[in-house]
C-alpha cells in the first residue's frame, strides 16, 4: 500500500542551499525512494518571484514522489501540517566574518518562526535548523516553542561530520563508508572539535583505528573547523550542496535510523 505523503517545510527556499535540497527531498533522497512528500516552501515577500521559479521547475522535474508544493511567503501556511521543518530562511556571513556576526538578523526570525510551528505544526514535528548561527538559532526556536519536545528540535552540524569524513577518506584513499565513529563535539562554529581518537577504517584485515594509519594532528582539526570559510573564500557564496546534501543526512537517519552501530 502507497504511504502518505510527509509534508516537509523548507524555509529561505529560494535562496542557494533551498535550491540544492528541495530536489534531494523530492527525488526521496531525505524520507526514502518510497516515501511521497509534499513540499512547503516559505521565502520573504522580495524573493517570492524567485520562489515561484522554483516552484515552476519542481513542476518541471516530474518527480514521481512529489504530491504538491505549497510555495509562500505567509509563515501560518508555509507551518500548517507539516512534519518536518527545515530552517534554512536567514542571512548567510561573508568572508572574513564568523557565524556569530548574522546572529543579530538572524536570531529575530527564529522567534516569529518558532510560534507559528508551535500552533501549526503537525504533532511531533521534527525541526532541523540549518540557519546560522545554528545552535543559537535552535536554541532561540526551542524557547520559543516550547511544546515542541525538546528532543524535536536540532541544529545541523552532520556538514562537519560529513566534512571530517571527507579529509579522512582523501588522506587515506579509502571511500567515506569506509570510515566510522567520528565526532564532532561542540557548536556549529570555528570552536567546533573534530575527535578521530574512537575512528575506524575497515581495511582487508578488519576495522583499524584511524589513528595508526594516518597522523591526524592540529592542522586536520583546523582544516575542518574552517572548512566553510574556505568554500566562501572559493566560491565567494558559503556551502550549499554540502550543506543540503547533510541536512538530507541528518533527518534520513533521524527519521530511518543507521544501518549500523
Ligand atoms: N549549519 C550549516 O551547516 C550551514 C548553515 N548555513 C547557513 O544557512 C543559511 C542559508 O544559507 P544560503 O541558502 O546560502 O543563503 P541564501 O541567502 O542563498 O538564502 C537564504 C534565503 O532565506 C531567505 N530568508 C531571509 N529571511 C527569511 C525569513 N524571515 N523567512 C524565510 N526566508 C527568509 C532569503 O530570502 C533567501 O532566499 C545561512 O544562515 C547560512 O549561513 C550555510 C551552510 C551550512
Ligand atoms: O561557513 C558558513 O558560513 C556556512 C556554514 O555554516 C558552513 O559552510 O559550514
Amino acid at each position: 500500500m502507497a504511504k502518505d505523503p510527509v509534508r516537509v517545510l523548507v524555509t529561505g527556499a529560494a535562496g542557494q542551499i533551498g535550491y540544492a535540497l528541495v530536489p534531494m527531498i523530492a527525488r526521496g533522497v531525505m524520507l526514502g525512494t518510497d516515501q511521497p512528500v509534499i513540499l512547503h516552501m516559505l521565502d520573504i515577500p522580495p524573493a517570492a518571484e524567485a520562489l515561484n521559479g522554483v516552484k515552476m521547475e519542481l513542476v518541471d522535474a516530474a518527480f514521481p514522489l512529489l504530491k504538491g508544493v505549497v510555495a509562500t511567503t505567509d509563515v501560518v501556511e508555509a507551518c500548517t501540517g507539516v512534519n518536518i521543518a527545515v530552517m534554512v530562511g536567514g542571512f548567510p556571513r561573508k568572508e572574513g566574518m564568523e557565524r556569530k556576526d548574522v546572529m543579530t538578523k538572524n536570531v529575530s526570525i527564529y522567534k516569529s518562526q518558532a510560534s507559528a510551528l508551535e500552533k501549526h505544526a503537525a504533532a511531533g514535528c521534527k525541526v532541523l535548523v540549518v540557519a546560522n548561527p545554528a545552535n543559537t538559532n535552535a536554541l532561540i526556536l526551542k524557547e520559543f516553542a516550547p511544546s515542541i519536545p525538546e528532543k524535536n528540535i536540532t541544529c545541523l552540524t552532520r556538514l562537519d561530520h560529513n566534512r571530517a569524513l571527507g579529509q579522512i577518506s582523501e588522506r587515506l584513499s579509502v571511500p567515506v563508508c569506509d570510515v566510522k565513529n567520528v565526532i564532532i563535539w561542540g557548536n556549529h562554529s570555528s570552536s567546533q572539535y573534530p575527535d578521530v581518537n574512537h575512528a575506524t577504517v575497515a581495511t582487508p584485515s578488519g576495522d583499524k583505528p584511524v589513528r595508526e594509519l594516518v597522523k591526524l594532528n592540529a592542522e586536520f582539526i583546523t582544516t575542518v573547523q574552517q572548512r566553510g570559510a574556505a568554500i566562501i573564500k572559493a566560491r565567494k557564496l558559503s556551502s550549499a550542496l554540502s550543506a543540503a546534501s547533510s541536512a538530507c543526512d541528518h533527518i534520513r537517519d533521524w527519521v530511518l535510523g543507521t544501518t549500523e552501530v
